[in-house]
């Protein structure tokens, strides 16, 4: 659906992007992953031909990014394109003029995009009067407003409570299931672990490494993780190192990379004579390997 082949953007004589490469299939949730200033907006800015890359290549279905692929994609971009003061039938009346649809075909997509997004009630509302969460909504009912096959959302849920997160995710979830294709940039590695059929990880340009969560979940030599709590930090890292236990700080939780999944009794009879206060055992998470990825870059 989309192939970006090395993608190169300099912004004066500084590189942001450094030979990108990613590909979208159809009908999947792609996430991309990525620090601040790691190029997520700079790449989707590209992609909507608001900025020109300096070299590399984007096609979509086969054909270069052009007038003719404009149909195919759209964007809701991290700051929401809607007209404050207009409401929300308005902006969708609006932008479906800019994407030159007839008055009829306006009419019919302003309805169901409102209905789409769980707008309807609020057609007539200003869209200065919506939630931040209906906000992000109405932003999304534009992109979708000239029924496009690939959507891409920069940053869906940022500065959304967990209840308005839950309702995008749903929304996104529904498009998927209607056939779309979407690319979806984010900070929240819990919304990417929970939403993204696979997940490109973009660090200082360039994807470091991308697949689905159990092919990335290849890149920790870890069946299980596991935290512990202990008043001899010390005495537990010295003893997992004499069972080939490699230890990391997530923030400033002690955590063990277990091999295989352990029982909590041979978890304790391993760590006999080391003061245990909590034991707990986790899947490997996105956290896990993002942070294993990115800090492997930064040594
Ligand atoms: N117009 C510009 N001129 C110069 N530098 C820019 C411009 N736009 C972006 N940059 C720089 O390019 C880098 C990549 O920016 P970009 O916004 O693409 O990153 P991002 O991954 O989307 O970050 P964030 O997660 O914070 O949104 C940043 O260091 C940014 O400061």
């Amino acid at each position: 659906m989309l192939k970006i082949e090395g993608l190169v953007k300099r912004y004066g004589t500084r590189s942001v992007l450094k030979g990108l490469s990613l590909q979208i299939l159809e009908g999947e949730i792609y996430g991309l992953l990525g620090p601040n200033g790691a190029g997520k907006t700079t790449t989707i800015n590209i992609l909507s031909n608001l900025l020109q890359a300096d070299a590399g290549t984007i096609a979509i279905n086969g054909y270069p990014v052009s007038e003719r692929t404009k149909p195919w994609l759209g964007i809701a971009p991290q700051e929401n394109l809607v007209y404050r003061s207009l409401s929300c039938g308005e902006n969708l009346d609006f932008f479906g003029r800019l994407y030159g649809l007839s008055g009829t075909d306006r009419r019919r997509r302003v309805q169901y995009c409102l209905d789409a997004v769980g707008l309807a009630d609020r057609r007539s509302t200003p869209a200065e009067r919506l939630s931040g969460g209906m906000r992000r909504r109405l932003s999304m009912a534009i992109a979708l407003m000239h029924n496009p096959k690939l959507i891409v959302l920069d940053e869906p849920t940022t500065g959304l409570d967990i209840e308005a997160r839950y309702e995008l995710w749903e929304l996104i979830r529904t498009l998927q299931r209607q056939g779309m294709t979407v690319l979806l940039t984010t900070h929240l590695l819990d919304e990417a672990e929970r939403l993204c059929d696979r997940i490109g990880i973009l660090k200082e340009g360039a994807i470091l490494k991308e697949g689905t969560l159990t092919e990335l979940r290849t890149c920790i030599a870890a069946k299980e993780i596991l935290t512990i709590q202990t008043a001899d930090e010390a005495a537990a890292i010295a003893r997992a190192e004499s069972l080939g236990l490699p230890h990391r700080r997530y923030g400033s939780d002690l955590a063990f990379w277990l091999p295989e999944q352990w029982e909590l009794k041979e978890i304790i009879d391993r760590f006999e004579g080391i003061p245990l206060d909590a034991v707990a055992r986790q899947p490997v998470r996105l956290e896990h390997i993002y942070i294993e990825l990115t800090q492997q870059l930064n040594a």
